[in-house]
């Protein structure tokens, strides 16, 4: 009989594993050695979130609730786990289980965050500080956003996405809703791939870092950009008809796609704006659709 997820959690580490908006997105042309594109990228955690229980086990397995439709050697967490495991020399058996509330393929980040939670979590267990270098090193080595996860809930990273540049004081309790058409989603590879082809100039950065230093939550949705965007449209086109959706809706104060899609976010006036907003478009248009906020801490663990 194959157990739940909160049978799994007795005696467990639970962490809380939060989706990402980039409220800014700039992807530039250069690229590393590994040839990833140097980018400048803003990203706040928000309240929707994934949970990752780690308890102990006789070997390590990872499983997804609801099931995932590719295995579990390729799973972010099965990664994170095998790798922080063989640079500190120990066997990660943990019986990792995923309950999956980020829609896959998204630019919400649910993949380097449940890494992420995985090797808080893990941390945890062995006595190891999240700060430490080598644990940097493998969150970077898992996905360019994990290192964010790690960081906290309002940054901006740069190199591939994967430096902290500068820290801020969360936006929190901001109201947003996050919006995704029905489509099979863009992955990161692919929306990169398509920017290659035409690459579109990003926004000027400054103005949002230095609002997000005064701590200006109105001025913030002035400065919202990603041109990572027209990429993720021509690969999912339902995308931008949900952005200028967004647009027109009532107490909306700023909409954009986030990171490379498919999914989209409008900053809004009132929870009550988000809600109406995320109903309507579930209800009138068929979307996923999620009222949220934007949290005021990152990944958070619990000893159960
Ligand atoms: C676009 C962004 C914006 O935050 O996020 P998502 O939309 O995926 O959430 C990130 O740059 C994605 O980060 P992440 O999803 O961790 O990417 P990774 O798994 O490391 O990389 C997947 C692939 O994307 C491309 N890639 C990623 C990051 C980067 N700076 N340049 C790239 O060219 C590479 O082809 C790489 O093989
Ligand atoms: N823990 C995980 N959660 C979701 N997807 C994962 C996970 N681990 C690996 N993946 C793979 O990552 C792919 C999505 O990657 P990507 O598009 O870069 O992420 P995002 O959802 O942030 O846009 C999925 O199609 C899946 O194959």
């Amino acid at each position: 009989m194959s157990t739940s997820a909160s049978d799994a959690s007795k005696g467990a580490l639970v962490v809380t594993a939060p989706a990402k908006v980039n409220l800014y997105l700039g992807v530039h042309t250069q690229r590393d050695d590994r040839g990833y594109h140097r980018v400048d990228s803003v990203m706040a955690a928000t309240s929707l979130a994934d949970v990752v229980t780690l308890a102990p086990a006789e070997r390590l397995t990872v499983r997804t609730v609801p099931e995932a439709d590719f295995p579990m050697e390729h799973n972010t967490a099965y990664r994170a786990a095998c790798a922080l495991g063989e640079a500190f020399g120990r066997e990660p058996s943990f019986e990792i289980v995923i309950e999956k509330h980020i829609p896959l393929r998204a630019g919400l980040g649910g993949p380097s965050s449940d890494a992420a939670a995985t090797l808080m979590g893990l941390c945890h267990a062995w006595g190891i500080n999240p700060r430490d270098e080598r644990v940097d090193a493998i969150a970077r080595s898992i996905g360019a956003d994990v290192p964010f996860f790690l960081y906290g809930a309002l940054a901006y990273c740069d190199g591939a996405g994967d430096r902290l540049r500068e820290a801020f004081e969360p936006l929190a309790g901001a109201p947003i809703v996050l919006v995704k058409p029905v489509c099979a989603g863009v992955t990161a590879r692919e929306a990169y791939e398509v920017f290659d082809q035409d690459p579109p100039a990003a926004a000027p950065l400054e103005p949002l870092l230095e609002v997000l230093r005064a701590h200006d939550a109105a001025e913030v949705p002035a400065h919202i950009a990603n041109n990572l965007a027209p990429a993720a449209c021509a690969i999912a086109p339902e995308i931008a008809g949900v952005v200028s959706w967004l647009r027109g809706q009532d107490g909306v104060l700023a909409a954009q796609v986030t990171g490379s899609g498919a999914c989209s976010f409008a900053l809004c006036e009132s929870r009550e704006a988000a809600e109406h907003i995320a109903r309507d478009a579930d209800s009138k248009c068929g979307w996923w659709s999620c009222a949220a906020t934007m949290e005021k801490s990152g990944l958070s663990l619990q000893v159960c």
